[in-house]
């Protein structure tokens, strides 16, 4: 139990609540995403799920509307794989709402076969950087008429492995699916540090997040992970666990001051 507790650590102890905010929270069908969108939900704020796959998303809207009585729990279209996909939800999103306090760009894919994006990216950096770079891009002006607002994007501690490839940023001439992840966890931190630097005295900030090693759907694609969260699940975090570092950077109070730095745990 204190292994246990040791690596479970950080809780959002804010007591903050949100009427009348709204959130985002992409990849929010399952995982850690759900988790957050939960806990948003609980505290009052008008929350959209943005998944690829709209039935699984609307199943557990309803889930969290029955759970928290929070009837204001939005499924809307995303997939980051595609920029058509991107453009529509933002298109209709900025039709749609008046406001945008919390946007977490939580998505993520890990150790996938070599695949492409849409529109050619290799799949890692497609979806977990370029996606949600090109996502919070759409939604920025949203972002600075609503401030103070928030920007979250969820990286891991598997970017000390990354390496910013520019001569083969689509893998074509390289590939390792472990590598690719950990390249565009990178990214998400690199995009962190510019996006505060160039966001400076607009209301909005940002911030990075290692949300801990987390039993999730994350590992789908590896036999050997599914193996190992499956062997250790009982010293790694619960979703909703691995969810607090996110929460803590969307809604404590007096962040500002740390514009642009990376939590983790
Ligand atoms: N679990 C862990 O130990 C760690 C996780 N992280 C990060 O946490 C974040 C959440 O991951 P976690 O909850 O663990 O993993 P899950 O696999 O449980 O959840 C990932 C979510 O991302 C969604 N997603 C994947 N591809 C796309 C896409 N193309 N468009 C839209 N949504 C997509 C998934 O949708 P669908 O269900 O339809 O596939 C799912 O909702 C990720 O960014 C991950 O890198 C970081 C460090 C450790
Ligand atoms: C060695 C070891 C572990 C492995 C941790 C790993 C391999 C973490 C990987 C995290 C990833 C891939 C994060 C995603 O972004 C456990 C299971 C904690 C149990 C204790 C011993």
């Amino acid at each position: 139990p204190k292994i246990r507790k040791m690596l479970s650590s950080g809780v959002c102890t804010s007591t903050v609540q949100l009427p009348g905010k709204v959130a985002v929270v992409t990849g929010a069908n399952t995982g850690i995403g759900k988790e957050t969108a939960k806990e948003l939900a609980q505290r009052g704020a008008r929350v959209y799920l943005a998944c690829r796959d709209i039935q699984k998303g609307e199943l557990v809207a309803r889930e969290i509307q029955t759970m928290t009585g929070n009837q204001q729990v939005l499924v809307r279209e995303l997939d980051l794989a595609d920029t058509k996909s991107i453009r529509a939800f933002a298109k209709d999103f900025l039709a749609e709402e008046k406001h945008l306090h919390i946007l977490i760009n939580n998505a993520g894919v890990m150790m996938c076969p070599y695949s492409k994006t849409a529109d050619g990216f290799e799949m890692h950096m497609g979806v977990n950087h370029l996606g949600h770079f090109l996502l919070t891009h759409l939604l920025l002006e949203k972002l600075k008429e609503s401030a103070p607002s928030r920007v979250v994007n969820v990286s891991s501690l598997a970017h000390h492995l990354g390496r910013i490839h520019f001569h083969n940023l689509q893998g074509e001439k390289f590939y390792n699916a472990g590598l690719a992840y950990c390249h565009s966890k990178l990214a998400n931190i690199l995009f962190t540090q510019e996006l505060a630097r160039r966001l400076k005295g607009s209301g909005v900030t940002t911030y990075s997040v290692h949300p801990g090693t987390v039993n999730s759907e994350l590992v789908r694609h590896s036999p050997f992970m599914k193996w190992m969260w499956w062997l250790f699940s009982f010293f790694i975090k619960t979703p909703k666990q691995g969810a607090q570092t996110s929460l803590y950077c969307a809604i404590t109070e007096g962040l500002e001051i740390l514009n642009g730095h990376h939590f983790r745990f």
